[in-house]
């Protein structure tokens, strides 16, 4: 199966309500179009958000690189061989991370759609259903409980609390949200790298003492201090999830062998797609450590490749895939059918099942 070509576009949504993390706020989300053309008619699509603060690309950078690395590359490249096509690409560049995802992610509809399966079908199979939590973005105490109240009467149990911007008001985030929410929903905590390695220790033992009964805490300091994040996982007794600390299958293996993380969040925008993707998994599965899948804050067309890689799979048990829900508007048609915090595959659209991108503009290059 040839790529005979390659279109690329941009797309601007606006979101529910701005997004806040302890390293960007954001007002509406960028994505990155990929629509790749086989030679016998075949449309396989793939997309690409700039998240500068986490992968370092911007949309330019994106845009630059599919241009003009990886354009050259796949113009022609034959999908049957996709471990020579793929080592290929990894090899080429290093970072660039989303861009590559983006390309891969086309591949495998591609794939699918050859074999006339959806692509959860074609990666393993396990299963057509995702649940996903939901994200509350960093705010004062009382806009939070707030925004969690939506959260539980629009059918979400399970909540993801961004915190570490101001790190002295985080324990009062937590505790009203607990209050607020009761015992039964699940609070989990992303600190997004803001806290130093005795602070997030001082922190989270705070949590726990009061029982307020955290799922896990994701990527609680800088991204690359693997000895904090070591630190940090030894002496509390809550999971820590490794997020930014983890990008390749190389990050995974050093993280697990310095047992310097719980878990491990497994985004396509960090490891490049799909094929690395399926890698860290497997490592994980073999040292015994959990997986979740996640998202950046992007569109459905890569959220739908990411959760049909999480329902293939029988050891990803937990999904952070809300990214369709923080969006005011949905030009993807087709794909995952998102109803609360449920993703559901359809089982018989082959490959995504992307159909159409409505309002975008494919860039002439
Ligand atoms: C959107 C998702 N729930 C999430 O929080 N993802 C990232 C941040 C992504 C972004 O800044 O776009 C995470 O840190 O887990
Ligand atoms: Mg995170």
């Amino acid at each position: 199966m040839k790529i005979v070509d390659i279109l690329i576009g941009k797309i601007k949504i606006p979101l529910k309500r701005p997004f806040k993390t302890a390293l960007r706020t954001v007002y509406f989300a960028e994505d990155i179009i990929v629509k790749l053309l086989t030679r016998s008619g075949l449309v396989g699509y793939g997309s690409a958000a700039p998240t500068l603060a986490i992968t370092g690309e911007s949309s330019d950078s994106i845009i630059s690189c599919l241009v003009n690395n990886l354009k050259p590359k796949i113009i022609g490249a034959d999908l049957s061989n996709l471990e020579k096509v793929m080592n290929d690409l990894h090899s080429s560049f290093v970072n660039n991370t989303s861009a590559l995802a983006a390309v891969d992610m086309a591949f495998y509809d591609l794939l699918a759609q050859s074999l006339n399966l959806p692509l959860y079908k074609y990666l393993g199979g396990y299963h057509n259903l995702v649940f996903t939590d939901l994200t509350i973005s960093a705010n004062s105490p009382e806009v939070m409980v707030a925004d969690s109240l939506i959260a539980l009467d629009e059918g979400f149990q399970d909540l993801k609390l961004k915190l570490g911007l101001n790190p002295s008001l985080d324990f009062v985030r937590v505790q009203a949200v607990r209050t607020a929410v009761g015992n039964k929903v699940k609070i989990s905590l992303d600190a997004n790298q803001a806290w130093g390695a005795k602070e997030a220790v001082r922190i989270i033992r705070r949590f726990e003492k009061l029982n307020l009964n955290i799922e896990f805490v994701e990527q609680p300091v800088k991204a690359k201090k693997l000895s904090d994040l070591r630190y940090v996982t030894q002496n509390v007794e809550t999971d820590i999830l490794a997020d930014e600390s983890v990008f390749s299958p190389y990050d995974a293996l050093q993280l697990i062998h310095h047992k310097a993380c719980d878990l491990l969040n497994i985004k396509l925008a960090k490891a490049g797609g799909i094929f690395n993707a399926t890698k860290i998994l497997n490592i994980a599965e073999a040292a015994g450590v959990e997986c979740i899948v996640g998202c950046m804050l992007e569109s459905q067309i890569s959220v739908t490749a990411a959760a049909h890689f999480a329902a293939a799979k029988k050891s990803i048990v937990r999904c952070d895939l809300d990214s369709p829900s923080l969006l005011a508007e949905n030009p993807i048609v087709g794909g995952a059918v998102v109803e609360a915090n449920t993703l559901t595959l359809s089982e018989t659209d082959a490959g995504l099942g992307i159909k159409e991108v409505l309002n975008v503009e494919y860039l002439k290059f």
